[in-house]
Order: C-alpha cells, then sequence, then structure tokens
C-alpha cells in the first residue's frame, strides 16, 4: 500500500536525484545545468527579461519608463504611508542581508567561535540561523540553537563573535525555548539624547511606553495591580524629567489623575499645576504636604471600603477604567525631604513621621485602590526610602548613582548580581537610568527629554481633564482656619497650590 510517507519519501528522492546523481554528460543532455545556473540567478533574469519586454513592447520609451516609474511610485509611497514603506523596505533589505552577508559566512564563524558540535561519522552541526531582522543599534540574528546548547554558551563567546562579525558588541538574548537573538551592536542607541516635541496620549494603561532600550525599541510597563514605584538618582540625572516626559502622555488620559507632590521647593513641576488634581511644591510646610496625602489616602480608604459594594469589584484593576473612576498616581519628588528627619524639630519630626506613613500605607495597599504612588529622591539610602516603602514597589528606576550601596537602595540586592548598574552610567548620559525588565533582568534604557514648555503645552491642551479627589469620594484637605477637615465627596476643593 502506498502510505503518505512513503509517497513523500519518493518525491523527496526525486527531487534529490538530479543533484546526488545527474553529473557530467547527463546533466548537460537534460539541460538540468542550464535550470540550477537560471534558479541561481533568478533576480538578473526576471530583470532582464523585463528590460527585454519593455524594450520589445514600447521601445526606448519603455526602458526610460522602467527607470523612471519605480522610483516614483517608491516615493510616492513613503511619502503617503511612511509606516508601510518602511516595513517592506527593511524586509527586504533583511532577507538581503540574510542571504549575502550571514548565510555565507555563519558556519564558518560558528566553527571559529566554537559553537558546532561534532556529528557521527565525523561531520559537524551548527546552530540555525533562522531570520534576520534590522534594529536601530544593528542587525538582529534570530537563531536555534542545537539540541544540548543554551544561550549560556552564545553569551560566553560574546566576543569572539563580535570580532568575527566585525562589530564592536554583540548582545545575546534569549528569545524562546531553544532559540536565541544576536544583536549585532553597531551604534550605542543610548548615547543620543531622544527628544520629544508631542507626546502621544497613553490609551493602554498596561502597556504604557516608558523608556527606549539598548536595542532602539520602545519599553513599556503594565501599571495595572501596580502600587508603588521608586526612583532614584544623583542631581541632574534626570529623574524630574524621566517622570514628566511618561507623564506628559498619561494626563491626556480621562481616566488619569496626577497628585504631585515636590519636596524640592522649585518649579520642576508647576506645568502640571492646570492639570493635576492636587499640587503642592512644599518643602518646609509639612502640614501642607500631610494634608494632601491624608486627602489621598482618605480616596484609598474610601476606594477600598465600597469599591466592592459600589462598583461589584474589591480590585480596582478588574474593573472597567473610566474617567469616573479614574487611575490616581501621586507623585512625590525629592521625597527625603518629608522621610529623612535628621536634622528636624521635634515638631516638624511629627509630621515627617506621618507623611511617611500614609505613604506607606499607599504604598502597601494602593494597588487594589487604583492608586500608583510614585517615590523619586536623590539620596537613596534607607533614611530617605524606607525598605518598608521601597520593598513593596515593585517598578524601581535607577538614574546615575555613585556607589555600589546607592544602588542597592534602588533596585536591591539583584545588582550586586548583575553586569548591568546604575554606577556605570556615564555623568553626560543623563536620561539614561537601569531597569528590570519583565523577565527581572536588568537593563539600561534612556527616557526620553519632553522640555518643560512642551510638558506644559499638553498639560494645558487636557486641563479641563482635571478633577478634585473630592469628587471621587476623597476627603477635603484639611483647613486650619476652619480648624478641622471636612470629609466626604462634598469636601472643600483639594488643591495645595504653591
Ligand atoms: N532624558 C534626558 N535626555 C536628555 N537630557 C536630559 C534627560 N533628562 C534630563 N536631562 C538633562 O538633565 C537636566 C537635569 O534633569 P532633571 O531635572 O530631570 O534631573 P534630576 O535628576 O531630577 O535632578 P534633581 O535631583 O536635582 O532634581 C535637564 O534639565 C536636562 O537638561
Amino acid at each position: 500500500m502506498v502510505t503518505m510517507a512513503n509517497f513523500l519519501r519518493v518525491v523527496k528522492t526525486l527531487l534529490a536525484l538530479p543533484r546526488k546523481r545527474v553529473n557530467g554528460a547527463a546533466s548537460l543532455l537534460t539541460g538540468w545545468w542550464m535550470v540550477r545556473l537560471l534558479w541561481r540567478f533568478r533576480v538578473l533574469v526576471a530583470a532582464t527579461l523585463v528590460v527585454l519586454v519593455a524594450y520589445s513592447t514600447w521601445g526606448w520609451v519603455g526602458l526610460v519608463l522602467l527607470a523612471v516609474v519605480p522610483p516614483l511610485a517608491s516615493l510616492t509611497w513613503r511619502a503617503v504611508h511612511p509606516q508601510s514603506h518602511g516595513w517592506l523596505m527593511n524586509r527586504l533589505l533583511a532577507r538581503h542581508r540574510l542571504r549575502h552577508v550571514y548565510r555565507a559566512r555563519w558556519d564558518a564563524v560558528m566553527v571559529a567561535c566554537n559553537l558546532h558540535r561534532p556529528l557521527p561519522g565525523g561531520d559537524y552541526g551548527t546552530p540555525q540561523l533562522v531570520t534576520v531582522s534590522l534594529a536601530p543599534v544593528g542587525d538582529v540574528l534570530h537563531v536555534r540553537l542545537l539540541d544540548g546548547q543554551a544561550p549560556a554558551d552564545f553569551i560566553r563567546q560574546a566576543d569572539e563573535l563580535a570580532h568575527a562579525f566585525g562589530v564592536p558588541d554583540v548582545r545575546i538574548a534569549p528569545s524562546g525555548p531553544g532559540r536565541v537573538e544576536l544583536v549585532l551592536v553597531e551604534r550605542d542607541v543610548l548615547a543620543e539624547p531622544v527628544t520629544l516635541t508631542d507626546v502621544p496620549p497613553v490609551t493602554d494603561l498596561r502597556r504604557v511606553r516608558f523608556a527606549i532600550g539598548e536595542d532602539g525599541r520602545w519599553r513599556t510597563r503594565d501599571y495595572a495591580n501596580i502600587a508603588a514605584e521608586v526612583g532614584g538618582g544623583v542631581p541632574g540625572s534626570g529623574k524630574t524629567a524621566g517622570e514628566t516626559s511618561m507623564a506628559c502622555g498619561l494626563i491626556q488620559n480621562a481616566a488619569v489623575q496626577y497628585v504631585v507632590i515636590d519636596g524640592k521647593g522649585g518649579e520642576d513641576w508647576s506645568w502640571i499645576s492646570g492639570r493635576a488634581a492636587a499640587y503642592c511644591a512644599e518643602d518646609e510646610d509639612l502640614e501642607a504636604v500631610l494634608a494632601i496625602v491624608e486627602q489621598v489616602h482618605g480616596l484609598m480608604r474610601h476606594r477600598l471600603k465600597t469599591q466592592k459594594g459600589e462598583r461589584g469589584e474589591a480590585n480596582f484593576w478588574n474593573l472597567p477604567l473610566d474617567a469616573h473612576h479614574p487611575v490616581v498616581f501621586v507623585v512625590v519628588d525629592e521625597v527625603q525631604t518629608f522621610t529623612d528627619t535628621k536634622g528636624m524639630d521635634n515638631d516638624t519630626k511629627q509630621l515627617a513621621f506621618q507623611i511617611t506613613a500614609r505613604l506607606s500605607a499607599l504604598v502597601k495597599k494602593g494597588r487594589s485602590a487604583g492608586i500608583i504612588t510614585r517615590l523619586l529622591t536623590q539620596k537613596p539610602t534607607s533614611d530617605a526610602l524606607p525598605t518598608a516603602i521601597r520593598d513593596n514597589a515593585s517598578v524601581r528606576t535607577a538614574w546615575r548613582v555613585i556607589t555600589d550601596d546607592a544602588a542597592e537602595a534602588i533596585l536591591g540586592p539583584v545588582v550586586r548580581r548583575s553586569d548591568i548598574t546604575p554606577v556605570d552610567i556615564p555623568e553626560e548620559m543623563r536620561g539614561v537610568a537601569v531597569v528590570a525588565n519583565a523577565a527581572g533582568r536588568l537593563e539600561r534604557v534612556r527616557f526620553p527629554y519632553v522640555d518643560e514648555h512642551t510638558a506644559e503645552r499638553i498639560a494645558t491642551r487636557v486641563a479641563d481633564l482635571r478633577r478634585e479627589l473630592t469628587e471621587f469620594g476623597a476627603p477635603g484637605v484639611k483647613d486650619d482656619s476652619e480648624g478641622g477637615s471636612s470629609e466626604g465627596a462634598s469636601g472643600e476643593a483639594s488643591e495645595v497650590r504653591a
């Protein structure tokens, strides 16, 4: 009986036959050599045929049309839809590089870098170069590993691979079971600032673009079910600018409200005051700061107590996002102003303890109330960032720091075991930081830069999205002249504006 497997075997044998057996005179007789030659130069043959057809049909006009129409069509396409044009051009170029640059040398490079494996019978096998893609940083080779190989084998040979491919650096990243990506780094995309003159609105809080990775691609964060983030770095390393660029996208979403407390007491955040539900640039009046923190804390408690009864779910993130129930981002810049009590008088210390306690509660319990607390500091020590707060912050960003201890205070002990550290970031690379990626590994990223005038223009454009926190059930801000705080949705406006 002819089974499917037998049939396929026969077809394969027949296809292989000419290559294996038909040689010399037989090949000449059958003309098979001609078919193979034409197939080998198929692009050239096709182009020649097109030229001949054009010439024989329209004469010289046909040739002129051939020379002019395709470039014109390509230029028009690029002008009308640059994305699809770029996509196709990249694919064609990547295919060309796969066939004519990398595949031609692949086996030799694998053997030279000792990444081949002997096979029975004296032959050897090499990992399979599956495809090539183009990234801003350089070419990316997608490789299927041989059985028994692991990405670590390639990581060990990264230097040899870089020399063999003639590039300054090769980065290796696992891309799935049995697969690795070799990124041939031709330029450091993090070396140059990325300045944005406008920021697209964030529509999906589960994919918020925040920075560019070393492969030149955007990194995103999932802000659902996140309670807190800590960020630190020396003065001028780019903390505030990094937060600003992200806030510019978020504030354009009606389902996001911002609360900003700037412990520097300056105007770094004044651009957002027209859009922020609450804004306070106080570095000395800790009562004003406590009033805002209390208000957010009150909103958290209100949501935790009422959410299930009123909206049907105890977890904010299981509910649809809408402007009537916004996510609240609380940014506390230079948080050490309020948490580090060294040198404070006793009264101020008491206020600082209360602020720290409230921030701690927000960090621990804010997740299911849709409140995300983001603490930034230029002094990443346990005095400025109490470990109870830091250890509950699942998102951590370290801009340039000076010591390993500071790096650990932000990123945790993982940084001690990693080759990537914020201590290495050069001073002139402001805006470059180390973050943990989705797989928990540390990586360098560059935050885009949005100058304060651009940020202010965006905030003004969407100022009508601003709401008082009292609209959502937060208590009003404590007003000293009345000697108490007003509770509930009917409370006073929440602003403590510098
Ligand atoms: N992503 C970036 N790209 C290019 N330049 C940047 C970037 N971030 C910051 N800078 C430059 O560095 C300067 C300082 O940045 P920023 O104010 O954000 O630092 P910081 O870490 O918040 O400092 P401080 O702790 O003193 O507030 C900016 O004014 C800008 O010139």
